[in-house]
């Protein structure tokens, strides 16, 4: 984080600190001076999130009078020669950063655990804006951001044997080979880590902007009670909302905000109210808006209001469509009827192509790919490449194996992998995924792939099944955060016709726990899985989200690097 610019020379100069200054405007601080302390202001230097702001006031003895208090919490006043020198320690100190930690060179990285952690803490009482609540990394320059993503993947890698070794012990079985700290260092891998950890996947410079290629608005008001299109802020406790403005977040892209704009417009001018999400009214129409957007800029939106009749649909179908595809690039337009709670509609709830193409192409490692409003997509189109990239690099198929593509979405990394392997099987839980995935590959003249629907954890156990015991598999895994169902851990482990596993995660939390897993079964004997390569790839710059990808090899087929010794026969 930068430090705060230095009021003039010549002026009396203090550094302010009290722990409700936090999220409070310059002008906010200045105005209590002002009406309350009663001092004449010179100059405050204050930004959002900091607790701490540089005053430069006409006459200092108010200032420092004992008991000074900015909303009952009391103020710390010094001179700025006094603060200068404490400048070094107030990363660790402030309450919005987390610890730093200090690298080799000299350098300060922050911890993002600790960032994540206070993040998940403060859900619910945060007090900021849209952009400080979507892009907590924002005040990092990128390559620091980097690091601390690298940095937590590198923590998540040293817990698998930490992980592993609590199993054991609680399954009374005896550690397996890959927890022993000469392990690491005969492999030549950072201290406290079992296997190899690459370079991290970084997003390139154009794209560490406006990279969401899809978005869900929430149509709500915002503080000041008028009506907004933006993300989500606050949820009070009576079920209301505060909406914040997505206008300067660097992760929405401009052709999205100015969507959030003209939707704001038009709802205010329309005949239907916004809904009211208190738990004493849950009345009202307009709930929510789903845009997204493609590279050639084409734009599929999903407009979700409560169920409406037949007649009050036509009454503000054709104007919206009119005013949408006036000229944002939106090819699509969807209507989505949801009388739930919460704006998370069932999987059965009504949705209307009401204009335009059905489906937006996705371009994807030279294939045409194609997503209706509720497939899976990687939400960076750009990092997506690198991710499939690495994900197919930490396969190394062979044409004699088969892929089982497990959570496969609209089928992205099958697809892109069914030239390199004999045959791809994917499962997702999402009939409409399936479908698209089936979509996709016939318009891509792939012919060996089977996609199916249903949970993996009940899907697998049967297609493993299935098959003779000498067929070739290597699954490749990618879970929504909670991670692997324990079943599916079980019998990707139990079944030696898989003999790798390309673990893709969201949360190198819950991928931990499973890897732990995956290499220790209750049966010492057993072949087991040993995680031999992670490398973190940033699909998501400015937030505190991270992906993962973690190759995992039976451990019949890893030589062990303390002997060099040949792997066992498979
Ligand atoms: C992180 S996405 C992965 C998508 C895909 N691999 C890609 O690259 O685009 C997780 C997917 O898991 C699916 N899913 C969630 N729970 C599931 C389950 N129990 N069984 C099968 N699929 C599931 C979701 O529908 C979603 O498509």
């Amino acid at each position: 984080m930068a430090e705060p610019e230095a009021p003039e020379p010549g002026k009396e100069e203090f550094h302010l600190s009290c722990k409700a200054f936090k999220g409070q405007e310059a002008q906010q601080i200045q105005k209590w001076l002002q009406t309350q302390v009663q001092v004449s202001v010179e100059k405050v230097t204050k930004k959002r999130p900091w607790n701490f702001a540089f005053v430069a006031v006409a006459d200092a003895s108010k200032l420092l009078t004992d008991g000074l208090a900015f909303k009952e919490a009391a103020v710390q006043v010094r001179s700025s020669k006094e603060a200068k020198p404490q400048a070094a320690k107030r990363h660790a100190d402030s309450e919005s950063l987390p610890d730093a930690k200090r690298q080799k060179g000299g350098e300060k990285i922050p911890i993002l655990k600790e960032l994540r952690d206070r993040i998940k803490n403060t859900k619910r009482s945060f007090d900021g804006d849209a952009l400080e609540k979507s892009a907590p990394l924002m005040r990092w320059d990128y390559d620091t951001q980097l690091k601390m993503k690298h940095g937590y993947v590198k923590t998540a890698v040293r817990s698998f044997t930490k992980l592993a070794l609590k199993r054991c012990e609680k399954l009374g079985r005896a550690v397996p080979p890959w927890c022993a700290k000469e392990w690491s260092q005969a492999l030549g891998a950072p201290q406290h880590c079992c296997c190899l950890l690459d370079p991290p996947v970084g997003a390139p410079e154009e794209s560490l902007r406006g990279w969401r290629n899809k978005c869900e608005f929430t149509i709500g008001r915002n503080e000041a009670g008028a009506i907004e299109v933006g993300f989500i802020l606050k949820i009070q406790s009576d079920g209301s909302q505060v909406i914040g403005s997505v206008q300067e977040v660097p992760l929405v892209p401009a052709c999205m905000q100015r969507l959030c704009r003209v939707v704001a417009d038009f709802v205010a001018k329309s005949d239907f109210p916004v809904y009211d999400r208190r738990e004493c009214s849950r009345r009202g129409v307009w709930r929510t808006v789903l845009a997204r957007v493609n590279p050639a800029g084409d734009m599929l939106v999903m407009v979700q209001t409560t169920t409406l009749s037949e007649e009050d649909r036509q009454r503000f179908v054709t104007p919206l469509v009119a005013e949408l595809t006036k000229d944002m690039g939106v090819t699509s337009v969807f209507l989505q009827f949801n009388d739930e709670v919460t704006d998370a509609a069932r999987a059965s709830a009504v949705v209307t192509h009401v204009h335009g193409k059905p489906r937006l192409d996705m371009p994807m490692l030279g294939l045409k790919l194609e997503v209706g409003p509720l497939s899976f997509f990687n939400p960076n189109t750009t990092t997506c490449r690198f991710l499939m990239e690495t994900a197919l690099a930490y396969l190394n198929l062979k044409q004699t194996e088969v892929l089982l593509d497990i959570f496969c979405g609209i089928g992205t990394i099958g697809l892109c992998a069914a030239r390199h392997c004999g045959k791809v099987i994917g499962v997702d839980i999402v009939e409409e995924n399936i479908q698209d995935a089936r979509r996709n590959a016939e318009q891509n003249g792939i012919c060996n792939t089977e996609f199916l629907a249903g949970k993996a954890e009940d899907l697998v156990p049967k297609i493993l099944g299935d098959m003779d015991s000498t067929s070739e598999v290597v699954a490749v895994v990618d879970p929504s955060r909670a991670g692997l169902h324990p079943r599916l851990v079980d019998i990707l482990r139990g079944r030696m016709q898989v003999s790798r596993i390309v673990y893709i995660s969201c949360n190198a939390e819950s991928m931990a726990e499973d890897v732990a897993k995956l290499g220790t079964s209750t049966e010492e004997e057993a072949d087991d899985f040993v995680p031999t390569r992670t490398v973190a790839v940033d699909s998501f710059p400015q937030t505190v989200h991270v992906e993962a990808i973690q190759l995992l090899e039976r451990a019949s087929r890893v030589p062990d690097p303390r002997t060099k010794a040949p792997p066992a026969a498979a």
